[in-house]
């Protein structure tokens, strides 16, 4: 039987995926489950790791079921994932031992601080690319060990085993067999040098993590293992972390050019090429991928709370029932009266890395309505990315003429109109915002043997181009106002507060 389809498995952080792409690469099908988010204590947020299997798994054989396919049709599975959330189970039983701690939690921010304070930021910074902070996942493994009870001794005995979440799923859909990652995930531990490409056993030793709990470290396109499924062998050839993965579905696979997804985060990616550029503008260095025997990296800055704002709007404060109701609403007002949200609810990521921010309103009057506040919202996505693009072009010393942009968000025309405006660049969106997914597909396709690298940019298509229509004067009272107001969210809370 001919095989036809490779399937991406797009674990974020608010739902599980599984999407459906021919052997042309196009995307035929999708299926989707949001599963629930778990807040014990202001600043922290967690997810049940049974619960990320469980969805991910229904909505894969879901797919297969609904669309008619039989198993021996499908070439390869691709992984793409939430990065650095951090699960760590037993080996034996194969049962987590905490809940996965999200990449947004802020509970180990006193061990980050403490990590600062003894100077350390220099030599993570050179090894790993990244800045100290709860984001990664060492200090929340370090967490896990000393918080669980029992937990450091089984970690000694060799017991226990971490993985971020395509580890996790890996593990999961092998039955135990493999314990793997990709360079892209590893990079984002805060224990991997991303130059010699191996972990590093100054910081395992620094941050008291065993190295026994450690997964293997693969390139981005290779063979990670099998699942078996209605009696035949579905080879895993694809795996990258889902900004880095939206990337590469995004063809971005030259030195400087660049994207932006619009998910529960926001983050920008560009292409460094071989080149290990090190950020003087708050951005961080990463793994963009490994394919062919090549190790590409990336500038990256990450902005904790983009389309997770729209989900206060809707969940928190419960000013609409529905996110896309955010796009006539904000229609609905010629502008915001000057009315700012910084939704720094997570303390603010890239380029201000201030774990003690925290989210504020300004600029209220008796005039302000929902539409006025929702407006805000949808704007603080923009200003934030303007935030990064800023730091981008001073870091690469590229002025980008145009912005290509994915994820759920940029369904909403008026936040593309007013990203566009508050750029004063164009911005692109593709006809499949699904990038992530179409990442993964590739990794898949490409380690299966089905497409090359260079055939995936016949494979991109336009959707519709924003252009700036803003008056220059306009853009920069209005980003200068911005500016101020995140600098008063800034430093908000105690460390003995969290
Ligand atoms: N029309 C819309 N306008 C604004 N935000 C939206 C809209 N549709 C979805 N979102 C936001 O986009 C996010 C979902 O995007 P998605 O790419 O699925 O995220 P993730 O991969 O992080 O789970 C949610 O945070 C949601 O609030
Ligand atoms: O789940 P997303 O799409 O919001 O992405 C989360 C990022 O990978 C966190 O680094």
């Amino acid at each position: 039987m001919a095989v036809k389809y490779i399937i991406a498995l797009d674990q974020g952080t608010t739902s599980s995926r599984a999407v459906l792409f021919n052997d042309k690469g196009e995307l035929l099908a999708i299926e989707q489950q949001e599963f629930k988010q778990y807040f014990p204590k202001p600043g922290w947020v967690e997810h049940d790791a049974q619960e990320i299997w469980d969805t991910q798994y229904e909505v894969l054989t879901a797919l297969i079921a609904n669309q008619k396919i039989k198993p021996a049709e499908i070439a390869a599975l691709g992984i793409t994932n939430q990065r650095e959330t951090t699960i760590v189970w037993e080996k034996a039983t194969g049962k987590p031992i905490h809940k996965a701690i999200v990449w947004q939690d802020k509970r180990t921010s006193s061990i980050c601080n403490d990590l600062k304070n003894k100077g350390m930021e220099g030599m993570v910074r050179e090894k790993t690319g990244l800045v100290i902070d709860s984001y990664f996942s060492a200090t929340k493994i370090q967490w896990i060990l000393d918080n669980v009870p029992g937990a450091r001794d089984k970690a000694d005995a060799g017991e226990l085993l971490f993985g971020t979440v395509d580890t996790w799923l890996v593990w999961k859909l092998t039955k135990g067999k493999q314990h793997v990652t990709d360079y892209t995930n590893a990079s984002r531990t805060m224990l991997y040098d991303i130059r010699q490409l191996e972990w590093d056993t100054e910081l395992i030793d620094m941050l008291r993590v065993n190295k026994s709990l450690l997964p293997e470290v693969k390139p981005s396109a290779t063979h990670f293992g099998m699942w078996e499924f209605g009696g035949e062998e579905i080879p895993i050839t694809g795996i990258a972390g889902d900004q880095q993965a939206a990337l590469f579905g995004q063809a971005c696979c030259e030195v400087g050019m660049a994207k932006n997804t619009y998910g529960t985060g926001c983050f920008m990616l560009m292409n460094t090429g071989d080149k290990l550029q090190m950020s003087e503008n708050g951005l961080i260095t990463t793994i963009a991928y490994g394919v062919d025997g090549k190790v590409h990296y990336a500038l990256e800055g990450s902005v904790f709370v983009a389309g997770a704002a729209v989900q206060w709007l809707r969940d928190g404060i419960k000013l609409i029932k529905d996110t896309s109701e955010t796009e006539a609403l904000a229609e609905e007002v010629k502008d915001t009266e000057d009315v700012f949200v910084v939704p720094a609810f997570v303390g603010l990521g890239a380029p201000y890395w201030d774990m003690y921010a925290r989210g504020a309103i300004f600029g209220l009057t008796r005039d302000t309505d929902t539409r006025h506040l929702v407006k805000a919202t949808l704007d603080s996505l923009a200003y934030q990315t303007r935030d990064i693009l800023e730091a981008m072009q001073k870091d690469s010393k590229i002025d980008l003429k145009s912005l290509k942009v994915d994820g759920g968000a940029v369904a909403n025309n008026y936040l593309m109109q007013f990203q566009s405006d508050i750029l004063g660049v164009e911005v692109v969106r593709p006809e499949v915002i699904e990038s992530t997914a179409q990442g993964a597909a590739y990794l898949a396709g490409i380690g299966v043997g089905m497409w090359k690298q260079e055939d995936l940019t016949k494979l991109q298509k336009i959707n519709r181009v924003f252009k700036p229509m803003l008056e220059e004067k306009t853009r920069e009272r209005l980003y200068k106002k911005w500016q101020e107001a995140v600098k008063r969210t800034m430093n908000w809370i105690e460390e003995d507060e969290l």
